[in-house]
């Protein structure tokens, strides 16, 4: 009988906690959702697993608003409001442990700091080198140049033969970004000049298996640690239980960034101030001049995480952008689009073109290639996934109060695809850029590749030059078209644990995932 007691009491306490509390007890439970996303954080989980996390959440958005629980204590939002809230200027929201993934070497950086202290105290050591200025005008302009002028050599050398862009674009983004950060004596590539090992060094990124990584990796973190730390026998067995075979996604990258790093760090004084990259420079400078322990000192793995983080950052997206937009711009029903843009760069003055390479300050401001770069990126968002964030006190959002540690977010897929704002978002249609006033600045304040205010992007306006001047010099001289028997594919992207395309078309290219 007492058994039996126990028993009922113990099952009681376990249904008040697992499903009264969660649905009617929980400040959470005021939100609208689907009961089983309030009950468990793991049926979230399973959408993450099946890479259909960020479109079902749009779909929850469309049928129950504008606040939507997807978790016991997890909150999506899709609203100005919310983004003002959780992202805007002076906003004391904090990264979340998901970021975590993305330290390097042990190190936390600019992407994985939670708190707002940390993360300004690092980025003011690097803000001033990615300003639009020095993008357009600096050194760094000539170095985006000569890439432009290495991309255009490896297309012109492949004659008429249609040419695989997603290779290419990536060689391209690679090697901006290792110039930029290293410099080209201690870690700049030479992907887009055919140097093999470099080339290399994007193959553990386009294995598909890495967004069961991703997955896994954030929703038992501790499994994947072991899994992944097994070593001799114990590593064969454990083998054919890992979503991806080493070397694990940037393994190869991450190497690459260390030995950069090692390398800038071990050269003489002299040598290092002679660099062309502003970003190791500053980060070495503020180590030099805050030795020791003190408050913000940096070690050698701190400069090396800090610079892999910007790496890793600033490959995909640029050059996933790069392949959506001349991917849309050549299929037939764009041609009117792709005959706008060549008029308007055809109809420069031959001085601002070099060699076919533009001069980045005259292409920056024209107002199709603009727009046309806003398009791609409003409805294929590289990083189209919600940015988690959470605040230590209770806030109001859409008039529900979010408790204190909620995780809240919003994401650029749900804010692009607003159909009040962005008529039939799914069509890429720059031409939308150019309509009513009203209308238009309605769609700026509902754009957000790019996130906003103090965790905004800090390589936009690096991302914004290499993309202009590349696509100036392609359609300055090419017109491109869709290669034969692709005409009914659409390319597709990784976002962390999910794979992005374009949803109007019936097939997909699984070529770069
Ligand atoms: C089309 C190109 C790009 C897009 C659409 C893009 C988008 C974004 C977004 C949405 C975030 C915020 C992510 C979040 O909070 O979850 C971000 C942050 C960041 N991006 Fe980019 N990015 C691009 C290119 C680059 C490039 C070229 C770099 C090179 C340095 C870069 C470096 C960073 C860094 C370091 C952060 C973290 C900033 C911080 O927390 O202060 N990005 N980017």
């Amino acid at each position: 009988m007492l058994a039996l007691l126990v028993f009922a009491a113990l099952l009681a306490g376990t249904i008040f906690r697992c499903i009264i509390k969660p649905l009617y007890i929980d400040r959470e439970s005021k939100i609208p959702g689907p009961i089983s996303f309030a009950l468990t954080k793991w049926r979230l989980a399973f959408e993450d697993w099946r890479g259909t996390r960020t479109r079902k959440i749009n779909s929850l958005h469309q049928q129950y608003g504008l606040v939507v629980r997807i978790g016991p204590t997890e909150v999506h939002c899709n609203s100005l409001s919310a983004l003002r809230t959780i992202y805007g200027a002076g906003s004391c929201f904090e990264r979340t442990t998901f970021y975590r993934m993305f330290d390097a070497y042990g190190k936390q950086n600019l992407f994985t700091f939670h708190s707002v202290k940390d993360h300004s105290q690092r980025k003011k050591l690097v803000v001033n080198a990615y300003s639009k200025s020095l993008m357009l005008r600096g050194p760094a302009a000539s170095m985006i140049q000569l890439r432009v002028s290495e991309y255009m050599a490896l297309i012109e050398s492949r004659g008429s033969q249609p040419h695989e862009i997603f290779s290419s674009l990536h060689y391209f983004s690679l090697d901006t970004i290792t110039h930029f950060l290293y410099g080209a004596k201690y870690g700049g590539t030479s992907a887009l000049t055919g140097h093999a090992a470099h080339r290399e060094l994007l193959n553990d990124i386009v294995d598909p298996a890495r967004r069961r990584l991703s997955s896994l990796v954030v929703h038992l973190a501790p499994v994947s640690r072991w899994l992944y730390s097994r070593t001799g026998l114990m590593e064969r067995l454990v083998s054919p239980l890992l979503p991806m075979q080493k070397p694990a996604t940037y393994t190869g990258i991450r190497n690459h960034a260390l030995q950069a790093s090692q390398r800038f760090q071990a050269a003489g004084d002299g040598d290092r101030a002679s660099t062309e990259s502003p970003i190791i420079n500053q980060l070495w400078k503020s180590h030099e001049s805050i030795k020791g322990s003190g408050a913000g000192a940096l070690d050698a793995l701190d400069i090396a995480s800090e610079c892999a983080d910007h790496l890793l950052a600033g490959i995909d997206t640029t050059s996933d952008t790069l392949m959506f937009l001349i991917w849309a711009f050549s299929r037939p029903q764009h041609s009117q689009s792709q005959q706008r843009l060549i008029e308007e760069l055809r109809a420069l003055p031959e001085d601002v073109f070099q060699d076919g390479v533009p001069r980045l300050e005259a292409v920056d401001a024209l107002p199709y290639l603009n727009a046309v770069i806003r398009e791609t990126l409003r409805t294929y968002a590289p990083l189209p996934a919600t940015e988690p964030r959470s605040l230590s006190a209770d806030c109001v959002i859409e008039g529900y109060t979010i408790p204190a540690g909620t995780v809240v977010g919003v994401s650029p897929y749900s804010l692009h695809r607003n159909a009040e704002v962005f008529k039939s978002p799914l069509t890429f249609d720059p031409e939308r850029w150019f309509g009513p006033a009203e209308q238009v600045a309605a769609m700026n304040r509902w754009f957000w590749a790019f996130s906003s205010g103090g965790r905004m992007c800090i390589g936009l306006h690096l991302a914004m030059a290499e993309m202009t001047a590349l696509v100036a010099a392609i359609y300055r001289k090419y017109e491109t078209s869709i290669a034969p028997g692709f005409e009914d594919k659409s390319p597709a992207i990784t976002s962390r644990f999910e794979l992005f395309y374009d949803e109007t078309v019936s097939q997909i290219e699984n070529i770069g995932v």
